[in-house]
């Protein structure tokens, strides 16, 4: 297959940015989207450059040239549009995190996990911020072997701010699955290991409920600490703070073990970097061996293009870079439904320990 036809099921902030980037592919066009507010859908196909606009998923379903569809709508909807497609088509399929919000509906992704007969990616694409990639690349050589994973998350509170996007609302499942999927995806990756243990503390720091707050959005936690322990012995820590406004978006990852110490940082240019602060300070990995010989400071660049199509740090390019060689039948899923299944178990025990005050088994 030359090129990949792709189906966008959500049009809304990344929807778009997921066309933008599909746009930017060799091999890849979308063909069809579909949204329920039909404005939205009709400019998204504009952005394809002329797709067909669909009204419902039935109807995007029933468009025949399709090769590959792309789940973009509000958390709640991944699982019941996945059943939906498995009872229609069998397409390759990338379904943004969160896989899923309600802990009943972990029995169903199995069993679609084993029958499906497409590859199904989930876009935990914080993978592919290049100096995550990197670091986890490097983390075990320089650590000789990681002990201590930290991830600290500083971020402006951009919601429920901004219109239709109410993503702490009762349909989001909440900050500890709905964002930090991300990073509990990402310490499963980089330590290679599974947590046994999770601990959490969580709260509310600042009152996000302004004039633009819809009535429905539940307590927001803003403010939070996610301690793991994993199978092998390396803990693991979580530092979440959504109300940062001077840091605006920004991630950092150390990781320690009896070797040396490697960091990233991911200062967070592209969707949430807001122009009038200038350019972003450049994503870098910092790699600092136990013998003091001076850490290595390697900077790790943003291609522009990418930027310009609205990611950050290339991030959501590179995944439907992979992916659209695995639709053309090169490979097979680095994300896979069980990662996605994972992530959201650690999110929902996470939450658990946080409104229990206990520690929860995994
Ligand atoms: N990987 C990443 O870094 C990121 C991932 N995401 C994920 O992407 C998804 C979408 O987020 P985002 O674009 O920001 O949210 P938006 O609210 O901006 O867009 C979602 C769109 O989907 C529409 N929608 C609602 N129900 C359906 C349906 N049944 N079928 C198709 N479309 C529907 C919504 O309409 P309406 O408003 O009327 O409900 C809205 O237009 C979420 O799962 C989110 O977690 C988001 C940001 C970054
Ligand atoms: O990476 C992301 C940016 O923040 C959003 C809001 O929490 C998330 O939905 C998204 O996954």
């Amino acid at each position: 297959m030359s090129m990949v036809r792709y189906g966008v099921i959500g049009c809304g902030m990344m929807g778009c940015e997921h066309i933008q980037n599909i746009n930017l592919l060799p091999h890849g066009q979308v063909v069809a989207v579909q949204d329920p507010v039909r404005d939205l859908a009709v400019s998204a196909a504009k952005l394809a450059g002329g797709a067909q606009v669909c009204d419902t998923l039935e109807a995007l379903l029933a468009v025949q040239d399709l090769d590959a569809l792309v789940i973009v709508s509000p958390n709640d909807c991944h699982v019941p549009q996945l059943r939906q497609i498995a009872a229609t088509r069998t397409l390759p399929i990338l379904c943004e995190k969160p896989l899923f919000t309600a802990p009943e509906d972990e029995v169903f992704l199995r069993d679609f996990a084993a029958s499906y007969g497409a590859p199904v990616w989930v876009a935990m694409e914080y993978r592919y911020m290049p100096p995550i990639a990197l670091l986890r690349d490097e983390a075990q050589e320089a650590t000789g072997g990681i002990a201590m994973l930290s991830i600290r998350e500083h971020r402006f509170p951009f919601l429920p701010k901004v219109g239709a996007w109410n993503r702490f609302n009762s349909r989001s499942g909440g900050t500890l699955v709905e964002k930090c999927c991300h990073f509990f995806d990402l310490m499963r990756l980089i330590l290679r290991d599974e947590p046994v243990r999770v601990m959490a503390s969580a709260g509310q720091a600042v009152n996000h409920k302004d004039e633009t707050y819809d009535g429905r959005a539940p307590d927001i936690w803003d403010n939070g600490y996610v301690i793991l322990d994993f199978a092998g012995g390396a803990r693991a820590m979580l530092e979440l703070c959504m109300f940062a406004e001077g840091s605006r978006y920004q991630e950092e990852i150390s990781a320690m073990g009896p070797a040396g110490k490697i960091e990233a940082r991911v200062p967070g240019p592209g969707r949430f970097w807001p122009v009038h602060l200038g350019d972003a300070p450049v994503p870098q990995v910092i790699v600092s061996p136990r013998v003091p010989k001076g850490p290595r400071l390697i900077e790790v660049p943003v291609d522009p293009t990418l930027l310009a199509a609205g990611d950050h740090n290339g991030s959501t390019y590179y995944q439907h870079e992979r992916f659209n060689a695995v639709v053309r039948g090169e490979g097979r899923p680095e994300v896979t439904l069980a990662d996605g299944i994972a992530a959201v178990r650690i999110g929902l025990a996470a939450q658990e320990s946080a409104a229990t005050g206990r520690a929860v088994a995994i």
